[in-house]
C-alpha cells in the first residue's frame, strides 16, 4: 500500500519502561467544535466557542465559513462569563453567506458533509475540492439529498467531491429519504443547517444499518441546545425519521468538551502498562462516542474512575481480549485494535465495516500493519479478528490517518522498536500528540 520510508522519516515510538502515570489535558472535541462552528454560523446572532480544537480538520472548517462571508475572531482571555481558565475563545460572527468561494475539506468528513448544506444558503457557487481521498469518501448522500431538496449541485455526476454547489441564497427542504448506512454525518449535515432550510426538513433514513448513533444525538442535542425544534426516533419519533421544524438559531456561549476519542490513546497507555493515567474535565454527560471506553477499557482489564479529577484508569498490566460490536462507535476501532493485540485473549472487533472508507481502509491498514510486527489479524466482512502473538519491532505505516498513527503510539508502548511513518498526520485531530504522549511518559 505504501513504499517502506527511510529510518529518518521514522518516528520512534516511545517504549513504555514501567507502568504510566500521568495527568493528561486533551483538547476539544473535533465533533462537537465543528457542529458549533456551523450552528453559530447559522445563527441569527454572534455567539462564542471556548476552548475549541485547533487542528487541521476544525482550521478548514473555519476557514471554510469565513470564505463564505462568516466572522471568526481569535481572542484570549483568562476568565470569560464565568468560565474561569477557559482561555482562547472563538467569537462567530454571522454574515450573509455568499460566493464565489472555494472550500478546501482537506480529508475532513465533518467538513465535506456538513458545509454543501450551508452552501445552499449563499449567494453564489461555492465550490468544494480536498485530499485526494476525500474523492473516494461517500458523500452521495447529501448531493442526492440536497438535489431532491432543491438544491443545484455540479458534481460531475461522480456523487463525490471535488463539486459545486450553486447556492441562491435559500433552500426549499421538506420531506427527503437517504441511505446513511454509509455515513452517520449524511444525517448530521442535513440536520444541522435544516432550520434554515424554508420547509425545514423530515429526513428517513432508508439504509439496513446506522453507524455512529451517538454523533447523530449530538447533532439533534446542540441543535435543540440553539433553539431547534427536532423530532427524532429515539425520544418517541417515528423510527429512522428526523423532523426538523424551521426557525431561528441563537447564538450561544459553549465550552467544548475535551475529545474523549483522542483520550483513547493515553487511557490505553494505563491499561496496557499497568499505570494509572487521568483525563482531567471528562464530562458528567455526553454525546462523544469516546465515552464508551469507561465500559470496554473496563471489560479489558481496567478500571475506571470518575471523579471530579476527571476519568481515571488503572490498569493491572493484564489486557483482555473482547467481543464488541463498534458500529456506534467505529471511531474507536484502530485504538481498540492495538490494545486487543497485546491481550491475552483473542478479539472481535464487530460492526465497522464502513471504517472502509474512512481516512484510509482502516480494516485492511490495521490488519497489515500489525500482521507486519509479527500479529495474527484477519478481516471478516464487518470488522476484525485479533489473535494475539507476540510483536516485534518495525515500521508502522499511518496512509494519512491520525488514528493509525495514535494506534502504533499504543503498540509502540510494549513493543520496543517501532517506527511510526507521518506521525504528522495526528494534525488532523490532535496536533500536540507527539509531545502529549512524551509528557506523559516524563520525557
Ligand atoms: O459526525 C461526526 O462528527 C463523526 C461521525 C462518525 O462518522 P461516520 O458515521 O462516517 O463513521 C465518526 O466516525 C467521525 O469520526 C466523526
Ligand atoms: C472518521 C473520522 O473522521 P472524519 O470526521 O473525517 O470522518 C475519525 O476522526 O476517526
Amino acid at each position: 500500500m505504501t513504499e517502506t520510508p527511510a529510518l529518518t522519516d521514522l518516528w520512534p515510538a516511545p517504549h513504555a519502561e514501567g507502568p504510566v502515570r500521568a495527568t493528561v489535558r486533551v483538547p476539544g472535541s473535533k465533533s462537537i467544535t465543528n457542529r458549533a462552528l456551523v450552528l453559530a454560523a447559522l445563527a441569527a446572532e454572534p455567539g462564542w466557542l471556548r476552548r475549541p480544537l485547533r487542528s487541521r480538520d476544525t482550521l478548514l472548517m473555519a476557514s471554510a465559513l469565513r470564505t463564505m462571508g462568516v466572522g471568526i475572531e481569535e481572542t484570549v482571555s483568562s476568565e470569560s462569563c464565568g468560565v474561569v481558565g477557559a482561555g482562547e475563545a472563538w467569537r462567530v460572527i454571522p454574515a450573509g453567506l455568499r460566493g464565489p468561494a472555494t472550500v478546501d475539506v482537506g480529508n475532513a468528513g465533518t467538513v465535506m458533509r456538513f458545509l454543501p448544506p450551508v452552501a445552499t444558503l449563499a449567494e453564489g457557487a461555492i465550490r468544494f475540492d480536498g485530499d485526494p481521498r476525500s474523492y473516494e469518501r461517500p458523500l452521495h448522500g447529501v448531493i442526492d439529498a440536497l438535489r431532491a431538496l432543491g438544491a443545484r449541485i455540479d458534481d460531475g455526476d461522480r456523487g463525490a467531491l471535488p463539486l459545486t454547489v450553486f447556492g441562491s441564497g435559500a433552500l426549499d427542504g421538506g420531506k427527503v429519504e437517504v441511505d446513511a448506512s454509509s455515513s452517520s454525518q449524511f444525517i448530521s449535515a442535513l440536520l444541522l443547517s435544516a432550520p434554515r432550510f424554508n420547509q425545514g426538513v423530515e429526513l428517513r433514513h432508508t439504509g439496513a444499518t446506522l453507524p455512529s448513533l451517538p454523533h447523530i444525538r449530538m447533532s439533534v442535542d446542540m441543535l435543540r441546545a440553539v433553539g431547534a425544534q427536532v423530532d427524532e426516533p429515539e425520544t418517541g419519533g417515528e423510527p429512522n425519521v428526523w423532523r426538523v421544524t424551521p426557525g431561528a438559531l441563537l447564538g450561544r456561549d459553549l465550552t467544548i468538551e475535551p475529545d474523549l476519542s483522542n483520550a483513547q490513546p493515553f487511557l490505553a497507555a494505563a491499561l496496557v502498562t499497568g499505570g494509572t493515567v487521568t483525563i482531567p474535565d471528562w464530562p458528567a454527560g455526553t454525546t462523544q462516542p469516546g465515552d464508551r471506553l469507561r465500559e470496554i477499557f473496563t471489560e479489558m482489564g481496567g478500571a475506571c474512575e470518575l471523579t471530579e479529577a476527571g476519568l481515571t484508569l488503572t490498569g493491572t498490566g493484564r489486557v483482555h481480549g473482547i467481543d464488541v460490536d463498534l458500529g456506534e462507535v467505529g471511531e474507536l476501532t484502530p485504538g481498540i485494535a492495538a490494545v486487543a493485540a497485546l491481550a491475552d485473549s483473542p478479539s472481535t472487533l464487530r460492526g465497522v465495516a464502513h471504517l472502509r472508507l474512512h481516512e484510509t481502509d482502516r480494516l485492511a491498514a490495521l490488519t497489515k500493519e500489525i500482521n507486519e510486527l509479527g500479529g495474527d489479524v484477519t478481516e471478516t466482512a464487518d470488522g476484525l479478528h485479533i489473535r494475539p502473538r507476540p510483536l516485534h519491532g518495525g515500521v508502522f505505516h499511518t496512509y494519512e490517518d491520525h488514528r493509525m498513527a495514535t494506534a502504533g503510539a499504543i503498540l509502540g508502548l510494549a513493543v520496543p522498536g517501532v517506527g511510526i511513518e507521518n506521525v504528522a498526520t495526528t494534525a488532523k485531530t490532535l496536533p500536540d500528540f507527539p509531545e502529549l504522549w512524551t509528557g506523559m511518559l516524563g520525557n
